[in-house]
């Protein structure tokens, strides 16, 4: 038993497409080859569509316990699966906190039981994200999380944050950085710039975000430990980022899709469901997050997935939260945007939105290979369609991308060998 996945082009560990066969038994995949035989396998034609491994989703907020009116795990996930994700981390800023293991051994287990896409914690910093003292790092380690982050906020106090980063280096793990200094950031709700300014809306400078990266990079150095950087967006900070790879210090770092492709004119367009931290800034900006992607600097694609209630996003942007949804819109963005157009290789895409990711992790993911596991998306890339928010499977709804017409869509994604999203609905187009 098991499929056989006939006549798609599979992405191969080298970055090439070849047609090829895929037999999946189980959770694996136990044969690649041309022209497999049937057998007693179920066949899933893929011919004309690109077959990827699952991909990896450094960064998104499932928002359980506690806030299950904008998510929940299994929505989350379900959204992960519809966007060809087969693994998230997710972050701790729920209520309670991700900062006692119980919680990251339960939002495992709740994952595990629906089985859409496997959830990998990253367990708070400090406790109730307050800044203040360390959680139990080896006890959260122990219970599955891959790494620690007081995302939402930034860690203000510099000692603390040494030592964090003293505690993770001991269990080898990363501490994600949500790099945001309060006494720059503070009361503001749009990139301190031109529209903020317009709207007479206070702003959060870039220096806000890359004052934080600078240290964090000098703290990392002298500490020996290893600090991944979130959502970056200012130029200032792409530039210190680079700065310190080049010098050999063990950063990483992500971007997103919106500070890829959007600025601080969205505010005007969309209003607040434009509004996000750190925010969409100026094109300059933008245009450094598309060199720092192209250059290797940000070297992995997240979402920052964070749903909000459909009324907290229909408020004026000064009293509606941070946060937009992106798990189901992430891969044609990135698709569209950067390999159809030929600015970057497909194989270079995956990596960026899964193999790093994995690495980075120590997720088993990101490649396609006999006897590994069957996450596996398969992309369409022929077929135009529109975002429509309704459509959506988590119950975000909110995105400045709605309406963009798209191609790259994932139609049909396995994980662990069962099939756990497939596209129905298809409003095609010719553009
Ligand atoms: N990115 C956001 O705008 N919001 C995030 C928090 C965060 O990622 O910093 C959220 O939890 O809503
Ligand atoms: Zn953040
Ligand atoms: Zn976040």
């Amino acid at each position: 038993m098991g499929w056989l996945i006939r006549g798609g082009r599979v992405l191969r560990p080298d970055g090439s497409l070849e047609e090829l066969d895929l037999r999946i038994a189980l959770e694996r995949v136990i044969e690649i080859g041309v022209n497999l035989p049937v057998a007693d396998s179920q066949v899933i034609d893929a011919r004309d569509l690109i077959v990827l491994p699952g991909l990896v989703d450094p960064h998104v907020h499932l928002r359980e316990p506690g806030q299950t009116e904008k998510e929940t795990i299994e929505t989350g996930t379900m959204a992960a699966a519809a966007g060809g994700f087969a693994h998230v981390c997710c972050m701790p800023n729920t209520s309670p906190v991700v900062d006692a293991k119980e919680i990251v051994e339960t939002i495992i287990e709740k994952a595990d039981s629906y089985g859409y896409a496997k959830v990998h914690p990253i367990a708070a910093i400090t406790h109730g994200l307050r800044g203040e003292t360390l959680t139990d790092f080896a006890a959260l380690v122990a219970a599955g999380a891959v790494g620690f982050s007081d995302d939402g906020k930034g860690v203000q106090r510099a000692d603390i944050m040494r030592q964090a980063l003293l505690a993770a280096k001991d269990l080898d793990v990363p501490i994600v950085v949500h790099a945001e200094d309060e006494t720059l950031s503070r009361d503001g709700h749009l990139h301190d710039g031109d529209v903020a300014r317009e709207l007479s809306i206070k702003g959060i400078p870039s220096e806000a975000e890359a004052v934080m990266i600078a240290r964090d990079i000098v703290l990392c150095e002298a500490t020996g430990g290893a600090v991944h950087f979130c959502h970056v967006s200012p130029k200032s900070a792409v530039r210190v980022i680079r700065d310190a790879i080049r010098a050999g210090i063990s950063v990483t770092a992500e971007v997103t899709p919106h500070h890829l492709l959007l600025t601080e004119k969205e505010a005007l367009r969309v209003g607040a469901w434009g509004k996000v931290n750190p925010p969409l800034r100026h094109e300059s900006d933008r245009a450094a997050c598309v060199e720092g992607l192209i250059d290797g600097t940000l070297s992995m694609v997240a979402t920052d997935h964070a749903p909000h209630t459909a009324e907290e996003k229909a408020r004026p942007i000064e009293t509606s939260p941070f946060g937009f949804v992106g798990l189901e819109i992430s891969f044609p963005l990135m698709y569209t945007t950067f390999v159809h157009s030929g600015l970057m290789s497909l194989g270079r895409l995956v990596d960026c939105m899964a193999r790093i990711p994995a690495e980075r992790f120590k997720i088993d993911a990101g490649t396609i290979e006999v006897g590994g596991f069957a996450d596996l998306t398969l992309i369409d890339p022929h077929t135009f369609m529109r975002v429509d928010p309704e459509t959506f499977l988590s119950k975000g709804r909110a995105t400045p991308f709605a309406g963009r017409n798209l191609t790259g869509w994932p139609t049909l994604t396995i994980h662990r060998g069962r099939m756990v999203f497939t596209r129905t609905a298809r409003e095609e187009s010719n553009e």
